[in-house]
């Protein structure tokens, strides 16, 4: 019997948008059966979307370039909105489907299992595969049985267990089915944003999909990451780090993936620095299967008690890169125009919404949320509370970034600072992280009105450090002494 005619295979793409290393796809390949391949966009629910604005720009063009892969390959990409369990067992009837592959998707397994329950009882037959991480939480396991909670150990763990699993390589076909069932169009669900268009750069810096996951990857191992180690840390530096975050983020790319073309090159410090960067990312997850309020509660619930000040103005001086404080400034413009923000400037700008401004760290990482095309459930909220103290292996809350010595350390030529915030251009670098610092005659001659061209900081760090330590001693009766190193 041809493929055909055989009951298909529902397909239901979720964040895993890529042929490659994609383990419900290659099985149902290899069944023979016909595969009718699904996007469902959802209504939100715990543990499923909305998603930001910056993450639906992504999605619209990660969608369309799925959606050219599979007619590459012999078949098409069905679009359809509504309740996962509804829309499945339509779609179900409507193709006479007797199976549904998927792969894990591990904020979601209590919906999940809501979903496969309801589908289960209509004789649907349901196999589910390896999600987006090297290894299943479950999988790891400290000596007591416990999950860890350090990532030291975790690392050390996963070291001693070996390198992970070898990716699978696309299917050179995917079998279609007689007929496709109707799709709506992906211009209907409008993700783009419209007016104002606020996603003019993104395209000149991203190409979602998988052939833009795979281009970033083979040029970041071309050089990059020889000096990953070192350079990473600098924002100043363009493209000295991957790039790959939002691809993970909608399953682009997988990390088996990634991992394995690293396996090709020396293991140097700088080579095994990049492994343990995607290892926080799996860390996370582990936390957040572990902790799946990790968005919402403090991990530690000392903070419970924690009196966060919410101001209005203030929140929306950081969202608009107002604080005057460069380094903040430029994170919070990069941020908006690039959907993107270079990780040290990522704990820069956290440490001084928790910090300086002594807002609840769940506002910042709901504006991340928002405006990042990488946010992420696991690695955004558990960076979120390493950076306010309240996570798993925290940093402590005394140590206070201060954005002055943060900015001189990281960004000592002010490069990064000038992409961002060209109003500071002409400044003297002595002065860019600290143009309220600099003489009138020197303001005057960069062209800069403290408080009409450039913001007056709208905070003093040393005194909002000294409120924030005194606050965080009174909640946890520890002493509040900054490290004078940050
Ligand atoms: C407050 C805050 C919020 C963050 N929110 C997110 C988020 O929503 N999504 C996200 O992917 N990362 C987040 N990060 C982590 C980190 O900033 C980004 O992963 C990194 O900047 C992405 O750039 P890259 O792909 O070039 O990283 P590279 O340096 O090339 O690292 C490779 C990969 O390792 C992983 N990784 C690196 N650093 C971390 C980390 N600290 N935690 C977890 N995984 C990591 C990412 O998947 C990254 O793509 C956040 C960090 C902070 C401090």
């Amino acid at each position: 019997m041809s493929s055909d005619h055989q009951p298909p295979i529902l397909l239901w793409f979720r964040k895993d948008l890529r042929l490659d290393d994609n383990g419900a796809l290659s099985q149902a390949c290899e069944s023979g059966r016909p595969v009718v391949c699904i996007y469902i966009r959802e209504p939100k629910q715990d543990g499923i979307g909305p998603l930001g604005g910056a993450q639906e720009w992504w999605l619209h063009h990660s969608l369309e370039a799925l959606a050219t892969a599979l007619a590459d390959k012999g078949n098409r990409l069905i679009l359809r909105s509504g309740e996962a369990a509804k829309v499945l067992s339509g779609l179900a009837q409507e193709t006479q489907a007797e199976a549904l592959f998927y792969n894990r998707h591990y904020e979601r397994d209590a919906a999940d299992k809501d979903i496969v329950g309801a589908l289960k009882s209509s004789g649907l037959e349901i196999k589910r595969f390896r999600g987006q991480l090297l290894h299943d939480p479950e999988t790891m396991k400290t000596g007591s049985g416990g999950a860890y909670r350090v990532y030291s150990p975790f690392w050390r763990a996963l070291e001693k267990d070996g390198e992970p699993r070898d990716p699978v390589s696309a299917p050179s076909r995917i079998p279609a089915p007689g007929s496709f069932p109707k799709s709506e169009a992906l211009k209907d669900w409008s993700l783009l944003p419209t007016k104002p268009d606020w996603a003019t750069e993104f395209g000149r810096i991203w190409q979602p999909g998988e052939a833009g996951a795979h281009k970033k990857l083979k040029r970041f191992l071309k050089k990059p990451i020889q000096t990953y180690k070192s350079d990473r840390d600098h924002p100043g530096l363009e493209d000295a780090t991957s790039l790959l975050s939002p691809h993970l983020a909608f399953g682009e790319i997988s990390p088996a993936r990634i991992w394995h073309e690293t396996k090709g090159l020396e293991a140097t410090n700088d080579v095994i620095h990049f492994r343990k960067e995607l290892v926080w990312r799996e860390f996370s997850y582990h936390l957040l299967v572990e902790f799946p309020k990790l968005a919402t509660d403090n991990w530690n619930d000392k903070f419970d008690a924690f009196p966060w000040h919410f101001s209005k103005a203030q929140f929306s001086a950081w969202t608009k890169g107002m604080t005057g404080y460069p380094i903040v400034d430029a994170g919070m413009r990069q941020l908006w125009r690039h959907g993107y923000m270079h990780n040290r400037v990522r704990m820069i700008t956290a440490s001084f919404l928790i910090k300086d401004l002594m807002i609840d760290w769940r506002k910042g990482e709901e504006w991340f949320k928002d405006t990042l095309v990488d946010a992420d459930p696991a690695s955004n909220a558990s960076n979120w509370q390493w950076v306010a103290g309240s996570g798993a292996d925290a940093s402590p809350f005394f140590r206070v970034f201060n954005p002055i010595l943060q900015g001189e350390k990281f960004d000592p030529d002010g490069d990064y600072v000038c992409r961002f915030v060209p109003e500071l251009r002409k400044l003297p670098k002595k002065y860019i992280h600290r143009p309220f610092e600099a003489p009138k005659e020197v303001l005057e001659r960069a062209g800069i009105k403290l408080g009409e061209t450039y913001p007056k900081p709208i905070v003093n760090h040393g005194e909002a450090r000294d409120k924030a330590l005194a606050a965080y001693a009174h909640v946890t009766g520890r002493s509040g002494d900054a490290d004078p190193r940050d």
